[in-house]
């Protein structure tokens, strides 16, 4: 009833095809991934299911995270679900927090900590969250329902590795529905892996332009797209709110200042802006206050603004997906809107797109469009060339311009190689790093036997030899420390063996005998052998020989066989001496050995020293390595797996900031990024995860070209030594030798250069302050607030400035520029390293971790947990309405709604890619559930 006067209260008045649709298949409980065209009202599709979902949980308690995640792209598209969201959750009594980058992260803290049944949330945010403050902040161990927004998006480059791994640290039972106007098959084939047995509701074509929107292509010359664009405005402008979109960040501040100087007042965003302006800047556009926009694909995906009536690609859009959601942020929920695209001669590799989006609409495609793709591909065919379809999702990502696109795609490489998901032309990619890894670990294995005196290490390896290994019975005779406890055990076998076969001590066999002389330290002598041990192995011969075996021997046998087992204990040593040092802290702080040991129940140890590069050690010296030891093998495969996930993740990413600063990229002054005097780049640089002070180094020479090869990250640098940087104010930390106790568990004393950065926690002087404040000034010097705004002064007072704008001046006078970066330079590339951020933080919750770190009672409380089916019969009428079978069908009848391939289908060849397709969960009894049912607990 809250719900429908809710509705009532928004005009909603019946549901549109993808909710009449989608809302009874989710309220069934089974996953979903649902496909509607932009503007169609697929917010509320997976909304109103959640809502009845939670209230059916039990309420949460304290120190409980939320009952539903929703993930979404950009920040701005969280805040505008977040909106919507709360026009329902006032009323039912739950709480919505949004968790995205870009702004304080206190507030967000403080909100999650009073608790909230909802987050909606970009991922990277979202991750830091779950890991601040130890996890005390928030947790998934409640959350049975998640919504992916924008799948597609989100599994294209960027989000996966994040999505991933907040997905994969909910319970495996959840329900999980995906929404978006776009999905290339390849792209649902990876975001599959996180479905379980899916429905599929399609509502129109697949990735198709909104039939509302008017769609208009221009073939133009460069420098004739203004006066065009003036054109247009002058007969759309007042008729409601325009967005033109361009291609790069200057290109857009640049727009602005050139249609403020035609006298139309504007506004720019782009992710080189403050989030707390953008945010401004999209609430300005959403209620009128201003009504033109000129943006980059920031704002494609998403946003909801109801007077828009005319969308200008100013630059035409560079992949097919781009151009479908930037055409839909006009003729939304019904009403009609206006697209134009401008292409040129020179961009003519995207008319192919532009014309499939027209055609698949039902437009007609301009014939100068249509010729001038007519002479490109007859070019590129007498060039023997062939034709792509420049979909983002077919390896090329999101491209802002050529030397990004160069940039994404090697990122895009390496993230696939972080997931195990290898394309052809990127395997070489994830192997190099895999066999590097495993190389550079020289990895010693060994398995110490345990259950007998004489026992030998199989598989033992120079230097592993010794106590443990039977040196024959001779070795055996000078007992040392080592094997007089083995031998001890040797004894108590023996003992206990005689005790069962009730013998007396004349009738000792050969090994006890062996074993007293051992212990009396005394040489061996040779075995007197008693007439009892005689018959009995004259009965064994018979035994033998009638093929009988003793019911006493078998189970004596069984006996030895378990003590054997139990006292086996395997081995393995890797070493981690020659991995970057970030990747040492990795796996060497206190709290990645706690969590791997108790993940895989193995032992790990720091044992060694380590060795700068171009030091050997010296004999009976060896480099630091790690030490896993259980009893259990499969627990020392599970810590070497996860030691070497953690490593290949930090390689990752630091090779991904190789790839951000293989161009312009700024630092904080403004300048080129600098490098360390070793070539590197300062550790600190760009990496939300480590807290200590920027560090600003020496300019660096030209850059490298990109190089997937570890060599690079951990070979000295044997370049020219940079000039001075004027901002230098922090020297590269030494990289001195430094000795780590041969037998440290859990607690390693590092030495402080290879202690992990979070530790590091002395200040060094003169360097400069939290955004750019002078060193030694603080907010209450009156130097200026954390939002750049001068200390006093409020916002209403109209000092809404972003950090580094003169004061007085206003945005749309195009100064708005990032703290330290200079007007007019790009920033999308520290943007790179910022997505790059979540291959690094996010590793630091594996599921069975997660659940372990919580009370005993974690299983139990699980079970008890389980996620409620919401029932059909809440479905609002008005939504069953043009439904009307709903309430009574076990499974959605129209025949609209495609149901996804079951796994037996994706093996008899209905999917090109039935490893992803699928999925990581083998059953699932959510999905084969009646209407009615509930989810069985989780255990
Ligand atoms: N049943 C309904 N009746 C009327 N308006 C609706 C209904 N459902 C949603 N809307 C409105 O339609 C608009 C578009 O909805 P929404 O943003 O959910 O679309 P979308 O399909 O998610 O678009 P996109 O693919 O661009 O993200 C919103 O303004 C929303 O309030």
């Amino acid at each position: 009833m809250k719900v429908l006067n809710a509705l009532k209260k928004h005009n909603y008045e019946k549901p549109t095809p993808i909710q009449a649709q989608a809302i009874p298949a989710i309220m069934s409980g089974r996953d979903l991934i649902g496909i509607a065209k932009t503007g169609s009202g697929k917010t509320i599709a997976f909304l109103l299911p959640m809502f009845r979902h939670i209230l059916d949980q039990r309420p949460l308690e304290e120190g409980e995270g939320p009952n539903a995640v929703i993930m979404t792209p950009t920040r701005e598209l969280a805040l505008q679900i977040t909106k919507e969201c709360k026009k329902f959750s006032k009323p039912l009594g739950l709480r919505v927090v949004c968790v995205y980058g870009g702004t304080g992260i206190s507030e967000q803290i403080a909100e999650l900590k009073r608790g909230a049944e909802i987050i909606v949330c970009t991922p990277g945010r979202m991750i830091d969250m779950l890991g601040a403050n130890s996890g005390r902040v928030t947790n998934l161990r409640r959350v049975t329902y998640v919504v992916v927004d924008e799948a597609d998006r989100m599994f294209d480059m960027g989000f996966e590795p994040q999505v991933m791994r907040i997905v994969e640290n909910v319970r495996p039972d959840r329900q999980t529905v995906m929404f978006s106007a776009t999905f290339p098959r390849a792209m649902e084939a990876l975001a599959r892996r996180i479905l379980s047995k899916p429905m599929e509701v399609q509502v129109g074509g697949r990735s198709v332009v909104c039939s509302d929107v008017e769609q208009h292509v221009i073939v133009i010359e460069e420098d004739k797209k203004f006066l065009k664009l003036l054109e247009i405005l002058g007969h759309y402008q007042e008729k409601g709110s325009v967005i033109i979109f361009v291609d790069k960040q200057e290109h857009a501040d640049a727009l602005l200042k050139d249609l403020m100087k035609a006298s139309y007042p504007c506004m720019s965003l782009h992710g080189g802006i403050d989030q707390y302006d953008r945010d401004s800047i999209i609430n300005d556009f959403k209620n009128g206050a201003c009504r033109l926009m000129v943006a980059t694909s920031v704002a494609a995906r998403g946003l909801d603004v109801k007077q828009l009536i005319l969308v200008v690609n100013y630059s035409c859009p560079n992949h097919y997906e781009d151009y479908v959601h930037r055409a839909g942020r006009t003729g939304r929920a019904g009403n009609k809107g206006y697209a134009y695209t401008f292409i040129t001669e020179e961009q003519v590799r995207y008319a192919g797109d532009i014309i499939k989006a027209l055609e698949l609409s039902g437009s007609s495609v301009p014939p100068e469009l249509e010729q001038l793709w007519g002479t490109f591909k007859e070019q590129q065919k007498a060039e023997g060339k062939s034709i792509k379809s420049s979909s983002g999702f077919s390896g090329k990502g999101f491209k802002f311009d050529e030397t990004e696109h160069a940039l994404a795609n090697e990122r895009k490489k390496l993230q696939k190689a972080a997931l195990g998901l290898h394309d052809s032309d990127d395997e070489d990619t994830a192997l190099d790093i895999d066999e590097q890894i495993e190389s550079m670990f020289n990895s010693k294995k060994r398995v110490k036997d345990l259950s007998a005196p004489g026992g030998t290490g199989a598989g033992a390896t120079p230097g592993f030899t010794g106590a443990t290994s039977a040196a024959g019975l001779a070795g055996l005779a000078i007992p040392s420390a080592g094997n007089i406890q083995k031998l001890e055990i040797a004894k108590k076998l023996a003992l206990k063996i005689n005790a069962q076969k009730n013998l007396g001590a004349e009738a000792q066999d050969v090994m006890q005998q062996a074993t007293n002389a051992i212990m009396r330290g005394g040489t061996m002598i040779a075995p007197s052998v008693s007439a009892k041990t005689i018959a009995e192995q004259l009965a064994e011969k018979i035994n033998a020989k009638l093929n009988y075996t003793p019911v006493e021997k078998l189970e004596e046998e069984r006996q030895a066989a378990e003590q054997a087992e139990s006292i086996k204990r395997y081995e393995e040593e890797l070493e981690i001496n020659d991995f970057p040092q970030t990747a040492r802290w990795k796996v060497t702080s206190k709290e990645a050995l706690q969590r791997i040991g108790e993940y895989s129940e193995a032992a790990i140890t720091i044992r060694g020293t380590y060795f700068p590069p171009g030091k050997e050690p010296k004999e009976g010296e060896r480099k630091i390595y790690l030490a896993i030891e259980s009893a259990n093998e499969l627990a020392v495969q599970k810590a070497k797996a996860e030691i070497t996930r953690l490593i290949k993740e930090e390689l990752i990413r630091l090779m991904l900031r190789q790839v951000g600063s293989s161009s312009n990229e700024y630092c904080m002054s403004g300048k080129p990024l600098c490098l360390a005097e070793d070539g590197r780049r300062p550790v600190a640089h760009f990496d939300l995860c480590s807290t200590p002070a920027n560090k600003f180094y020496p300019p660096s020479p030209p850059t490298a070209p990109l190089q997937t090869s570890l060599s690079h990250l951990t070979a000295p640098s044997q370049g020219p030594k940079p000039a001075p940087c004027q901002r230098q104010v922090a020297p590269a930390p030494p990289r001195v030798p430094q000795r780590v106790p041969a037998r440290v568990s859990s607690r390693p004393s590092l030495k402080a250069s290879d202690k992990p950065e979070d530790s590091k926690k002395k200040k060094v002087p003169g360097r400069s302050g939290k955004r750019g404040r002078p060193a030694g000034t603080t907010k209450s010097a009156g130097y200026r607030t954390s939002s750049g705004r001068p200390l006093g002064t409020t916002r209403a007072a109209g000092f809404k400035t972003s950090p580094g704008r003169p004061l007085g001046t206003t945005k749309a006078a195009g100064y708005k520029v990032s703290p330290g970066r200079p007007p007019g330079s790009i920033k999308a590339l520290s943007r790179l390293s910022k997505l790059a951020y979540g291959a690094c933080t996010g590793a630091a919750f594996p599921y069975s971790a997660m659940h372990k770190a919580g009370d005993a009672n974690t299983k139990e409380q699980q079970a008890n947990e389980t996620p409620k089916m919401a029932l059909a019969s809440s479905v609002p009428q008005f939504l069953v309405s043009g439904f009307p079978s709903a309430r009574n069908q076990k499974t959605p009848p129209p025949s609209s709604i495609t149901t996804a391939a079951p796994s037996s289908m994706v093996s008899s060849g209905a999917c090109s890619q039935p490893d992803l397709c699928q999925g990581d969960r083998q059953s699932d009894s959510v999905g084969a559930l009646p209407l009615h049912g509930s989810v069985p607990p989780y255990s």
